[in-house]
């Protein structure tokens, strides 16, 4: 038979689980009252390059090349500055005072101009000479199966950085990680039949030049310039005949780790709005617990 339980009033539950009534309080309630410990002016023997906050998470507003055009999705904020060695500390309440007021503004949409102007608002509102900011968040993108052309979602994983310093200008650079699949040449090579294959993860960091606004879209660009060189790409939805179709291919383009980083770069010095690059590749390796790894970085 089931327990008939008599609750006692919400107040009496807590006090049986350990709450007490208030003390005395005696400190000042009033803003203007109390003590402002982090604007303390004194020498505190050290600047300190970043302080800030980090894994904040928001929602955000990305817009695509690709379908979805436009999507909203969560990121994974940091946000920091400088500050000097006779600040004992930053005004930590502002950077998320600062990205509530982008929230409220028609939803934060997360453009590099964007990025520009709130790092530059940001720099002004801590009264600081500098300000960084770090957005990681998922994309998604539709992909079709290669013969049925059936739809699914993809997605890869970005981050968008931007610094500004007053009087110097603003920074930007980004970063994508997306999966591939990779057939080992060797393997196909030696074998009477089949090859190896893996699932591999290319993540591309490249900086920006200058003049480039966003009307080339830099993460279709990256995307392209990671599964274009793949002996394949990844699909959500697969029939027979797609499936068919993307194991022939991967056997018709097989690649070492090596080989995707040095042609994955080719394509990112093809790109006009890059000016410095690093290219990482990760393979899972399915005949071994490891991975199989190679990086690349090249300044134009
Ligand atoms: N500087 C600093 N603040 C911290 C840290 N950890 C938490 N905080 C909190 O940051 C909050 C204060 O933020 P501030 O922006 O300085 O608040 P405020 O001075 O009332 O705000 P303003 O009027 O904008 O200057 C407090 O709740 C602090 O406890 C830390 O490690 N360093």
């Amino acid at each position: 038979m089931t327990r008939k339980i008599v609750l006692p009033p919400k107040k009496e539950r807590h006090k049986l689980f350990g709450s007490i009534e208030p003390g005395l309080k005696l400190k000042p309630t009033e803003k203007a009252q109390m003590p402002d410990l982090q604007n303390t002016k004194r020498d505190f023997l050290f600047s300190i390059d970043a302080v800030g906050i980090s894994n904040v998470k928001y929602p955000i507003i990305i817009e695509s090349d690709l379908n979805p055009k436009q999507q909203t999705t969560i990121a994974s904020f940091k946000m920091t500055s400088k500050i000097s060695h006779d600040s004992k500390g930053t005004n930590m309440s502002r950077f998320t005072e600062q990205l509530e007021i982008y929230r409220q503004n028609g939803g934060f949409i997360l453009t590099i101009k964007n990025l520009f102007d709130f790092t530059k608002e940001l720099a002004e509102r801590l009264k600081q000479q500098d300000a960084s900011i770090e957005v990681t968040f998922p994309w998604f993108y539709e992909r079709k199966g290669p013969s049925s052309e059936l739809i699914g979602l993809n997605h890869a994983d970005a981050k968008i950085s931007v610094s500004y310093v007053d009087g110097v200008g603003f920074t930007s650079s980004a970063s994508l990680t997306c999966g591939v699949t990779t057939l080992c040449p060797c393997s196909k090579e030696i074998s009477e039949y089949s090859a190896h294959n893996q699932r591999g993860f290319v993540t591309m960091n490249v900086e920006f030049t200058e003049d480039y606004h966003e009307n080339k879209d830099w993460k279709v660009a990256l995307l392209e310039a990671a599964e274009t060189n793949a002996s394949a790409m990844i699909h959500p939805v697969l029939k027979r005949p797609d499936e068919k179709m993307v194991t022939e291919t991967a056997y018709e383009n097989p690649r070492f780790v090596e080989d995707m980083v040095r042609l994955v770069a080719a394509d990112l010095y093809e790109l006009d709005f890059i000016q410095a690059f690093t290219v990482e590749c990760r393979n899972e390796e399915s005949i071994h617990l490891h991975d199989a790894i190679a990086s690349l970085s090249f300044r134009k």
